[in-house]
């Protein structure tokens, strides 16, 4: 492999670190910082995605909560539930693991969870506000995921300003959210964004400085497509199984052979996702610090 790994377990574990401080520094004044989950059902992905989401923010010193409902709740229940973490004082911030069952009307939902207390940072009060605000200071909680992309860039030495960024894939999460980031002055890329709809894909690609993948689409990003230097940032999530093993495992959006190719790569495990927790561990404890200000 030629590409210099972006390693997001370290580099999460390097922002833990700093939150470690912070939540002390809280704790001294009398805050302990809160992060809660709510859990609909019993999805065995989403029970261990909660379980790490739990199991970090205590190892950093915070408070967290857990609250689960049956598959079968009803809508009034997820908003009994919403009202009840809004007004609760301990819990500065929290997530809706999605996805959530069929039945139940998400957006409805998550437009139901206190803008200050969004940890994910995608509520459309949060969105919007980061749409609007295009170089102040920002006091809203960030999009975890796209913050977390930036970051493993910015801790490994990686300068975006003046970068052409492709963001492969439109989904809420990463592809429609991370140029609000990545366009701001303080930063200062230049973004496209390409989906199922674009047509010819490679010629895109070819063109990046950065390609971010987030399609879900296995192997999408092609070794003869990767401009040679380039830095690869894999974040699709595909779940099959192996051909060798036949056990379940995450395939990502990039073929393997781009490691021969890029400048830097982020892999999936062990890239994005580490960062995202960290990143949403952030929100929560900057919540908390305004709160207590
Ligand atoms: N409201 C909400 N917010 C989310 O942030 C959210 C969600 N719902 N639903 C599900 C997805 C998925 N997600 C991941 C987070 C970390 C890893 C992660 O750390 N993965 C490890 C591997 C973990 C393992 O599988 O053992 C890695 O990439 O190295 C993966 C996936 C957050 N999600």
């Amino acid at each position: 492999m030629t590409a210099q790994k972006l390693d997001g377990t370290a580099t999460a574990a390097a922002i833990k670190d700093e939150l470690r401080a912070r939540v002390a520094a809280l704790v001294e004044k009398g805050t302990t910082p809160g992060i809660a989950t709510v859990l609909v059902g019993a999805d065995p992905a989403s029970q261990l995605y909660v379980g790490m989401k739990h199991k970090q923010s205590e190892a950093i010193g915070m408070n967290s909560i857990q609250r689960e409902l049956p598959a079968d709740a009803t809508q009034e229940q997820v908003e009994a539930l919403i009202d009840e973490l809004n007004a609760d004082p301990t819990c500065h911030g929290y997530i809706v693991q999605l996805p959530l069952p069929k039945h139940l009307d998400t957006d409805a939902i998550l437009e139901r969870i206190d803008p200050a207390k969004d940890a994910d940072g995608l509520h459309p009060v949060n969105l919007g506000r980061l749409v609007l605000n295009v170089n102040a200071p920002i006091t809203t909680p960030l999009p975890c995921t796209p913050r977390g992309v930036i970051e493993l860039l910015q801790r490994n030495g990686y300068d975006l300003a003046g970068k052409h960024v492709v963001v492969v894939g439109r989904g809420v999460t990463i592809g429609r959210s991370i140029g609000l980031l990545l366009t701001r002055r303080d930063i200062n890329a230049t973004v496209t964004l390409t989906h199922t709809g674009t047509v010819d894909l490679p010629r895109y690609i070819r063109e990046a400085d950065v390609v971010v993948a987030a399609a879900g689409v296995k192997h999408l990003v092609r070794a003869e497509d990767v401009k040679p230097g380039a830095a690869v940032l894999d974040v699709g999530v595909t779940r099959e199984a192996d051909p060798e093993t036949g056990k379940s495992r995450v395939f990502g959006d990039v073929d393997p052979a781009v490691a021969e190719v890029a400048g830097y790569l982020s892999p999936n495990p062990g890239g994005v996702g580490p960062m995202t927790v960290a990143l949403l561990m952030m929100n929560v404890v900057e919540a908390a610090e305004r709160a207590a200000s």
